[in-house]
């Protein structure tokens, strides 16, 4: 496969999709096509399945079965969209990807990393990004940026204590401290623009023969 898999991850609240929506026009300029999508979702069964996860009266929903219900949403997202794209050379950028899984049910929700790891071995054929940009932030920062911009959108997840978000970000802390070749951690506590700004300098470096 000869195309770019870039996926942004971080806690509710760090700002991923917003700065995704930032950086576009510019990552657009990219010398291959730019395809943004996101998980859970990104294809039409994917993004019915993201309704049933995230909708805040599904409260029968278990740990093992959630953990289930993001693995086979990305694997109709992989098997749709996100291959034949890198098989035509282009980059995919991907708002959440198999971290996410490792982070909220492997630590958030307890169930462990190597079960989480298996799924999403299993989901992806072993499918890696090439490089992911992990926006950190303040869990309770994040929960008020939650509450005070968004509060009419809240999910099934975000509803979820407080307790549950540090774990996430405890996860995500011990994530990318084992893989420092794929990581490349963005304080996300900074304003907007300064965290646009250290994107797309990111993205710059790293991709400078594609600009
Ligand atoms: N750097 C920033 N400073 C202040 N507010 C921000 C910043 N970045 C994003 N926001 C605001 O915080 C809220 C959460 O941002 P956003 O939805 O982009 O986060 P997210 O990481 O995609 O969260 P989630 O994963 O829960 O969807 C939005 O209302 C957004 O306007
Ligand atoms: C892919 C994936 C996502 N989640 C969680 C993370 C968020 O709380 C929601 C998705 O909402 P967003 O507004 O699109 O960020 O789902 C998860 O727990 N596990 C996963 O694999």
């Amino acid at each position: 496969m000869n195309g770019i898999l870039i996926s942004l991850e971080g806690p509710d609240g760090a700002g991923k999709t917003t700065v995704l929506q930032e950086i576009l026009p510019e990552i657009q300029k990219m010398k291959r096509e730019v395809v943004p999508t996101r998980e859970p979702g990104g294809v039409r069964v994917a993004e019915e399945i993201r309704q049933i996860i995230l909708d805040p009266k599904n409260t029968e929903i278990d740990s093992k079965t959630e953990l289930m219900l993001f693995a086979a949403a990305r694997r109709l997202h992989m098997q749709e969209k996100m291959l034949p794209a890198l098989r035509a050379g282009k980059v995919v950028i991907v708002d959440r990807f198999i971290d996410s899984s490792v982070a909220y049910q492997g630590y958030g929700r307890d169930l462990g990393v190597e079960v989480v790891d298996w799924l999403n071995y299993f989901a992806t054929d072993g499918l890696k990004p090439d490089l992911t940009l992990y926006f950190d932030i303040d869990t309770d920062v994040a929960l008020e940026r939650i509450m005070k911009n968004r509060a009419d959108e809240v999910n099934r997840l975000d509803l979820e204590r407080a307790e549950m978000h540090r774990k996430v970000r405890e996860g995500y802390l011990e994530i990318v401290a084992k893989e420092p070749g794929r990581f490349v951690k963005i304080d996300a506590s900074q304003s907007l623009e300064k965290v646009v700004a250290d994107t797309l300098e990111v993205l710059k470096k790293r991709f400078v023969s594609e600009f």
